[in-house]
């Protein structure tokens, strides 16, 4: 009976809340409540500059699915908005849940989206491996840009056709030549930003978020795509859907967020 493999979407047992969490005053995500958000006419606009061809490989890690670019040069960087150094872009992945109603990690007033990505980079300047700026203060920076179902998304396409090569969990292949700002959205002037944490373990505080005011639009269909991606890995007898990937809220605590717009 047990060689029938059967899919589960259940609450991944990694998304019960861990216990003790370091510090724990700047956890991530976060609702971002507008009206209570602060203007900050010191913002400047991001600046990216992504080389498409520091792109390598799609892996999937068992909680999500990672575009991964070569950073050990400075081609693909982020700087400007509330950064003082260069930080260099290092993989991207995605947040989702099993219906269209939620899935995203950060909400703005309260609202969810289907889908969140976070762009992931860490400060070349003052670090040299990313393992030493995650547990440092200033030393990560991730952008996050909320997917909504609409149109077709033509460049998030190339990836969807390549998922079902990673189903399962540690499964990766090669991919190249993809620009991630094709996934930004046209305005990147207006973004929120707080300090916070990486929203899976270690849950290390230190990430100064950048979340994009405006969405990104992806069809019905490509969305579905994600969904049948699998935590499990090949040898396990039950498959569980990588579906509902996203932490819960944290609380502000003391901390205020600010808005690049007006
Ligand atoms: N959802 S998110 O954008 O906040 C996020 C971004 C990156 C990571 C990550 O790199 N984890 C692995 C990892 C963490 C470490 F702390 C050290 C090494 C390492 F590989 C986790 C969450
Ligand atoms: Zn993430």
């Amino acid at each position: 009976a047990c060689s029938s493999k059967y899919v589960l979407s259940q609450i991944h047992p990694m998304w019960q809340e861990p216990l003790a969490i370091p510090g724990g005053d700047r956890q991530s995500p976060i609702d971002i409540a507008v009206r209570k958000s602060v203007f900050d006419s010191e913002l400047k606009p991001l600046v990216y500059d992504y080389d498409p061809q520091t792109c390598q490989q799609i892996w999937n890690n068992g909680y999500s699915f990672l575009v991964e670019y070569d950073d050990t040069t400075d081609k693909s960087t982020l700087k400007g908005g509330p950064l003082q150094d260069t930080f260099r872009l290092c993989q991207f992945h995605f947040h989702w849940g099993e219906s269209n109603a939620w899935g995203s990690e950060h909400t703005v007033d309260r609202r969810l989206f289907p889908a969140e990505l976070h762009l992931v980079h860490w400060n070349a300047d003052r670090y040299s491996l990313f393992e030493e700026a995650v547990m440092e203060d200033n030393g990560l920076a991730v952008i996050g840009v909320f997917l909504k179902v609409g149109k077709r998304h033509e460049g998030l396409q190339k990836l969807v056709d390549a998922l079902p090569a990673i189903r399962h969990k540690d499964s990766v292949v090669e991919f190249t030549r993809f620009d991630p700002a094709c996934l930004l959205p046209a305005n990147t002037d207006d973004y929120w930003t707080y300090h916070g944490s990486l929203t899976t373990p270690p849950l290390t505080e230190s990430v100064s978020w950048m979340v994009m005011k405006q969405h990104i639009e992806v069809s019905h269909d490509q969305l579905a795509v994600f969904r049948s991606l699998l935590f499990t890995s090949a040898e396990e007898d039950v498959q569980r859907s990588m579906v509902n990937n996203f932490r819960v809220q944290q609380s502000l605590c003391s901390r205020t967020v600010r808005s690049s717009f007006s």
